[in-house]
């Protein structure tokens, strides 16, 4: 049903479609809501009246205490491997989903809340959210969003005025989210475990609806479903290596049916180059390690298929057959988002074949695992050596393979514009991120501010500036975030 209020239409499209995976629920009263931070060109991206959201009127549907009328605010069931161990009901135990908004472009996004009170699926949680994590969610997708990376958004961050018992006690908030949807592999999961193959395959036709409607016309549009998840995801974490960004907690709960990258838990940006840089304070075994995403995110994604299988076949056998053929694309999928944004960082023609300049891609992930090279800084220091500043490369211990590799690079005629306007200058660096987050746990959110502004234009210099791009200072870190805050 679509609902309006003065401000705000929102539908309830996943409460009265997929209702036995939404369970209707109210948001925890905040008595003294502050806005923090709020995304002004989302919210007019999404019809929103940025001056309106300010206001109490704005305030309160921005913690979910006031709904326009006939709204259903419902919390998500869902159920997830986690590090590889199976929870058959996890589900929003801190967060419920608004209803569905219309963008100004027509699309449906979802308005979500995360840290918005306990739910029936908090399980041991106390339902809230810190302000810290939070901002840092907001931070960190407003980066990617600016990097031309799928992800969910984040509108506003409210503190409640409420603490939250950490390991003390912290300022608490409500992240207000936005997401072309909020479907998982996980809700697949918890679909497929009910057995109710009616429901499983409703949640595949709204899935197919809202974010792969080419499927609809396939002869197998369940198979088609799969097929576009799988690409979509392969094209995301080779989008995410490309900018040396680790997602942290890659279970699969927090891996999305659209595409999008959504759960800004334990993550972080590489400073120097590791494929076995691990941010989050619980990954012990390395398991989503940097180098680890592709792998991890095929294997979620098998995850996915098993749950999707009687759709694609009645006879298994059958079934299993087409979905490792279908699974089996993604690693050539990945490798061309990969190797094509390569090209791009390195200022490479696009028509350069995968023989010549493979070799040189090759060489150059030894030449920065070796020299550990700030992941970053290196790709404008290259354009910088082009145009004669051989400073743009210097502190590297191996200069007579430093020269061979750019010999081999050369060759290829590169051109430092252009790599100028696809490499980021800026990214949310660990350190900038914590003396951000630092300051506005003081309420100070001037370092917030500055923070966020480079963030929205990441690939144009700005004299005065150089600070926000320097790797963190010797001796500090290491950075380690941790789950569930
Ligand atoms: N403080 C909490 N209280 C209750 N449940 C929680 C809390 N923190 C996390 N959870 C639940 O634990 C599970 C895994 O948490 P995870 O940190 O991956 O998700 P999240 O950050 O809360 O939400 P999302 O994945 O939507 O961004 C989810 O079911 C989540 O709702």
């Amino acid at each position: 049903m679509t609902v309006t209020a003065p401000e705000i239409t929102l539908e309830n499209r996943f409460a009265s479609e997929l209702s036995e995976l939404a369970v209707p629920w109210r948001a925890a009263t905040v008595e003294k809501p502050q806005l923090l931070v709020l995304d002004e060109q989302l919210a007019s991206e999404l019809g929103l009246d940025p001056t309106w959201l300010r206001s109490p009127g704005g305030l309160a549907l921005l913690i979910g205490n006031e709904l326009p009328s006939h709204a259903t605010s419902v919390a998500q069931a869902y159920a997830g491997h986690q590090f590889g161990g199976y929870n058959p009901r996890l589900g929003d135990g801190r967060a419920l989903l608004l209803g569905e908004l219309r963008d100004r472009q027509g699309r449906l996004q979802d308005l979500h809340l995360k840290g918005s009170g306990p739910t029936p699926f908090s399980r041991g949680g106390d339902g809230f959210a810190a302000v810290g994590p939070m901002l840092r969610e907001y931070v960190i997708s407003t980066a990617m969003h600016a990097l031309g990376i799928p992800t969910t958004r984040s509108l506003a961050v409210v503190a409640t005025g409420r603490g939250v018992q950490r390991e003390t006690l912290v300022p608490g908030a409500v992240l207000a989210r936005v997401a072309s949807s909020h479907l998982r592999v996980g809700s697949f999961q918890y679909a497929r475990a009910t057995g109710d193959l009616d429901l499983l395959r409703r949640l595949a036709d709204v899935a197919i609806e809202r974010h792969h409607p080419a499927a609809r016309d396939s002869d197998h549009p369940y198979l088609a479903l799969f097929a576009g998840v799988v690409d979509a995801q392969a094209a995301l974490v080779a989008q995410w290596m490309l900018v040396g960004f680790v997602h942290g907690v890659m279970n699969t709960d927090n891996m999305t049916i659209s595409g999008e990258t959504i759960d800004y838990g334990p993550c972080a940006f590489l400073d120097a180059f590791d494929p076995t840089a691990v941010f989050s304070s619980i990954d012990h075994g390395g398991r989503y390690a940097y180098g680890q995403q592709p792998v991890v995110a095929e294997w979620n994604l098998a995850r996915l298929a098993e749950a999707l299988l009687p759709l694609f076949a009645a006879e298994q056998s059958v079934a299993i057959t087409l979905a490792e053929e279908a699974l089996s694309v993604f690693r050539r999928r990945y490798s061309e988002t990969w190797t094509d944004g390569m090209r791009a960082k390195l200022g490479l023609d696009a028509t350069f074949d995968e023989a010549r300049v493979g070799p040189v891609l090759d060489a150059l992930v030894v030449l920065m695992q070796t020299e550990r090279v700030d992941h970053t800084s290196f790709f404008r220091g290259l354009a910088r050596v082009l145009r004669g500043d051989l400073s743009g490369v210097g502190g590297m211990g191996d200069r007579d393979a430093l020269d061979s590799w750019l010999s081999q690079w050369r060759e290829l005629g590169p051109d430092a514009d252009a790599m100028d306007r696809v490499n980021p200058l800026y990214i949310p660096r660990n350190h900038l991120v914590e003396e951000a987050l630092d300051a506005a746990t003081f309420e100070d959110l001037d370092p917030l501010t500055r923070l966020l502004e480079v963030l929205r234009d990441p690939c144009t210099e700005r004299p005065g500036l150089e600070r926000y791009t320097e790797p963190a200072p010797a001796g500090s870190g290491p950075y380690r975030t941790f789950c569930g805050t």
